[in-house]
């Protein structure tokens, strides 16, 4: 499996804050603690664009939550853009047009692509309402294929479908996590989640952490625990 030098670079600290100045002063915080931010769809329409940029430009990895889901023409030229920025991960939505697109339009570029599968505030009864005739589980397994057949970088799917889809893909493909809650933390609107740890045992490379460390009280002693959780799961 590919992995990251450090178990820190495992962890992508999501900065779903308001505006620049929180997600200026989160950063501030968590200092050397964190080496790898999501930026996504709250922060971006308050500036969270050039943010990101200066995140870049002081050594930190990004990932750019941007979920695109359209047209092909649109998502190849959108995906075009942001293969510009320097950004290391961008996710789109797991349907072939819009991997395939974006695939073509990022070939070269160090931008990897994440495709989302099935979001982790949904259960199989969610995906019944949404229209889908298929279990969170079997979709997920659809998606991921499709996505390998794209040839996308890298998946986006909830802690239970880690190890079923490690197996399905093997270890080529970045198998990256939200739904990650520590212990005794609250799930809010998470339905799939696992803890750091479990996460970690179950394959995946790497894991998005949003509330339990931007709204905990001592958000860098959070990031630390969850850090030495993650070591401790590949020692
Ligand atoms: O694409 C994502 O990052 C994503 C996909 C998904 O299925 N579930 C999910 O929670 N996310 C993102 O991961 C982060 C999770 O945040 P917390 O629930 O606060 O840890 C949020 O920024 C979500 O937008």
């Amino acid at each position: 499996m590919t992995g990251a030098a450090h178990p820190r670079d495992r962890m992508i600290v999501a900065l779903d804050l308001p505006g620049v100045a929180e997600a200026q002063a989160m950063t501030e915080r968590l200092g050397d603690t964190v080496s790898f931010y999501k930026v996504g769809l709250e922060l971006i329409y308050a500036g969270g664009l050039d943010f990101a940029k200066r995140l870049i430009g002081d050594g930190k990895k990004v990932f750019l939550d941007l979920k695109f889901h359209d047209i092909p023409n649109t998502v190849s030229r959108a995906a075009e853009q942001v293969a510009r920025l320097g950004a290391t991960y961008l996710t789109v939505h797991a349907y072939p047009q819009t991997m395939k697109a974006a695939v073509a339009a990022t070939q070269g570029s160090g931008l990897t692509l994440l495709a989302v599968t099935v979001m982790t505030s949904y259960d199989d009864a969610d995906l019944q309402a949404a229209g889908y005739g298929m279990t969170v589980k079997d979709l997920v397994a659809r998606r991921a294929r499709q996505a390998q057949e794209a040839g996308v970088g890298g998946l986006i799917l909830s802690p239970e479908e880690l190890a079923a889809t490690r197996a399905l893909l093997g270890p080529g493909m970045r198998l990256v996590t939200p739904g990650i809650r520590p212990a005794g933390a609250s799930l809010g609107d998470q339905k799939r989640a696992a803890t750091p740890g479990s996460a970690i045992a179950a394959g995946a490379n790497a894991l998005v952490v949003g509330r339990p460390i931007t709204q905990a009280q001592d958000p860098r002693a959070s990031a630390q625990a969850i850090t030495a959780e993650i070591a401790a799961a590949l020692a």
